[in-house]
């Protein structure tokens, strides 16, 4: 994750009362949001504090708001997904949204697919320090695994346009199963020129709906579609 990128996706600044990065991370009410995969989100927060500018998977601007602008709006997907399967993460980068979801649904096995090596090194280190046997990590582009494997969902987050996302990912859902991305407010204009290629693969217009992780917290964008074929 560029900083830069995952800010072209979002607006910019933090809603006013929204606290500080840290105190949020350990505020009652994220505490008690995630339950038993506190600890362990906490623990990867942690460490993208630590070593994630410096390995090159986020921007020095997101250090403070590691909290709400990464860990939390991962988490608002984590609803829309199905509760039993597996779930590929296109692009997890630094491991967003894949890791959360991999620690919030230990009952989902999570596939993290990722081409740069620095990056997939990280995501393994990361697996092996939270010790999450529901993960693997897959190095390669999302169409070099066209025809590998099929999961029940897909996510991404700040990956690409939606009609690119389409192409890249649906030939990995299974027929029926959908994809669900994390998207900027702007969706909306990637849904016309996605439209052609939703029809190959069987799928409508898609579902644009608001994640709100936390009371308080920006919500999320998020973005449903079923494969029908
Ligand atoms: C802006 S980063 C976002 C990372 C992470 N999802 C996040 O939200 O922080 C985009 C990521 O997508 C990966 N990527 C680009 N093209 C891809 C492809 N065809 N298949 C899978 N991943 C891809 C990049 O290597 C990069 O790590």
């Amino acid at each position: 994750m560029e900083g830069s990128d995952v800010a072209a996706q979002w607006d910019s600044g933090a809603s006013a009362e929204v606290p500080d990065g840290e105190t949020l991370g350990a505020s009652d009410t994220v505490r008690a949001y995630l339950g038993e995969a506190y600890d362990g989100v906490a623990h990867y927060a942690e460490m993208l504090r630590g070593q994630g500018e410096l390995r090159g998977l986020i921007g020095p601007r997101e250090i403070p708001r590691i909290w709400e602008r990464h860990i939390l709006n991962s988490a608002a997907v984590v609803p829309y997904l199905p509760t039993s399967g597996t779930v590929a993460d296109i692009g997890s980068g630094a491991g967003l949204p894949g890791v959360v979801v991999a620690a919030m649904r230990p009952e989902l096995e999570v596939i993290l697919v990722e081409p740069m090596e620095r990056r997939t090194t990280w995501l393994t280190e990361v697996v092996s320090e939270l010790e999450l046997p529901n993960i693997q990590v897959k190095r390669g582009r999302a169409e070099e695994f066209h025809g590998a494997f099929e999961v029940d969902a897909v996510t991404s987050r700040a990956v690409a346009a939606l009609s690119k996302l389409v192409r890249m990912s649906m030939p990995l859902v299974r027929v029926g199963g959908e994809m669900v991305i994390l998207k900027g407010r702007n969706v909306a204009q990637e849904i016309e020129p996605a439209r052609k290629v939703l029809q190959k693969y069987g799928s409508g217009t898609p579902d644009v709906l608001e994640g709100v992780p936390v009371e308080g917290v920006e919500a999320t964008t998020i973005v449903r579609v079923r494969r029908g074929k």
